[in-house]
């Protein structure tokens, strides 16, 4: 994390300077102030381990990296006086269920912390009940609430598109003016992400015009292969310390490819349903050992094929 004030290896003293961000000093003539020079690829790194961690998402990791660039050269920029874009950071994220939009936006909260756009990048998330009161005057407020806890890191909005659901006369259409207001006026306290499904979520920007140029980065979710949700479940398993066997690696991996046939073109849930499937599977193996009485350190870290449970159809949707 980093410090306020920090002495430099040239003797130069830096403060790390946030007007939002708590204990930060005023810069005094006799200090010279001066940008981090190592903090860019300190960061860097880090952001790199994070991405790392995650599976896939070839394109999201770019833009990611792209963000990363632009914010980084600006400062560069404005430290020399020259003009810079008009950063605008507030995004939108399209995508099926569990395709890791909520990950991602936890990790842009966080790489903005550490470049000093936000002075928390903490993420609240929301979904239209959140923001949608029962009479006039109660959305404002509800969302008005929202965005002030959302402030210093990221409003996340799931299934943005309900909020364009009953059009003129709904209440959504109150809270997307008060996003919309607040969007402006605070611009660089908080980050405002809408996130949904492809489809809806197209639609909704069509009917709200006004609202495509507020959201200059907009990051597509695809939906992932076999290959890779097999990569996400040995992920998953690998952080609670338990192991596939190999007839259960093979099982898993025919059944995603069944499943994932049969729900083309619907709303098939991802990472959320592998992990549906570890937590069911975990508690089937529990039964097992108690049932056989057999608690070897193999036998407690491995889930053998029988032991696997698939949820229903309806579960594998969302
Ligand atoms: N690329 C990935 N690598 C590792 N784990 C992932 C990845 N994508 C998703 N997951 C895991 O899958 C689960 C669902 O992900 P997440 O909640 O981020 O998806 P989402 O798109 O926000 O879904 P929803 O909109 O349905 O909430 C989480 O447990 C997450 O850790």
């Amino acid at each position: 994390m980093n410090e306020p004030i920090r002495m430099k290896n040239n003797g130069q003293i830096s403060i790390t300077l946030h007007p939002k961000r708590k204990g930060t000093i005023e810069p005094v003539r006799a200090i010279h102030v001066v940008e981090e020079k190592t903090d860019g690829h300190e960061i860097l790194a880090e952001i790199e381990e994070e991405l790392h961690s995650l599976v896939g998402l070839k394109s999201v990791k770019q833009m990611i990296r792209e963000i990363y660039a632009w914010i980084i050269v600006n400062k560069k920029r404005t430290e020399f006086g020259l003009k810079t874009e008009k950063q605008v950071l507030h995004m939108m994220f399209k995508g099926n269920p569990g395709t890791g939009k909520t990950t991602v936006a936890r990790l842009i909260g966080k790489l903005f912390y550490k470049l000093n756009v936000l002075s928390k990048g903490h993420l609240i998330e929301c979904e239209r009940a959140d923001l949608v009161g029962e009479y006039i005057g109660h959305t404002a407020q509800k969302t008005r609430d929202l965005i002030k806890k959302a402030m210093g890191g990221i409003l996340f909005i799931d299934e943005a598109y309900s909020l364009g659901r009953g059009g003129e006369k709904d209440f959504g259409k109150e809270a997307i003016d008060t996003l919309v207001k607040h969007m402006e006026d605070h611009q660089h306290d908080f980050v405002l992400i809408l996130a949904g499904y492809s489809r809806e979520m197209d639609t909704f920007l069509s009917l709200n015009p006004g609202l495509q140029s507020r959201f200059p980065i907009i990051i597509e979710f695809p939906d992932y292969s076999v290959d890779e949700l097999i990569q996400i479940a040995k992920q998953m398993m690998k952080q609670k310390e338990y192991v596939f066997s190999e007839d259960a690696v093979r099982k898993l991996t025919d059944h995603l490819i069944q499943t994932k046939s049969s729900f083309q073109n619907v709303r098939f849930s991802n990472g959320r349903y592998i992990r549906n499937i570890i937590e069911k599977s975990i508690r089937a193996q529990a039964m097992r050992l108690l049932k056989e009485n057999r608690y070897g350190r193999d036998e407690l870290v491995t889930i053998r094929s029988d032991d696997l449970v698939f949820p229903t159809q309806n579960q594998a949707l969302y």
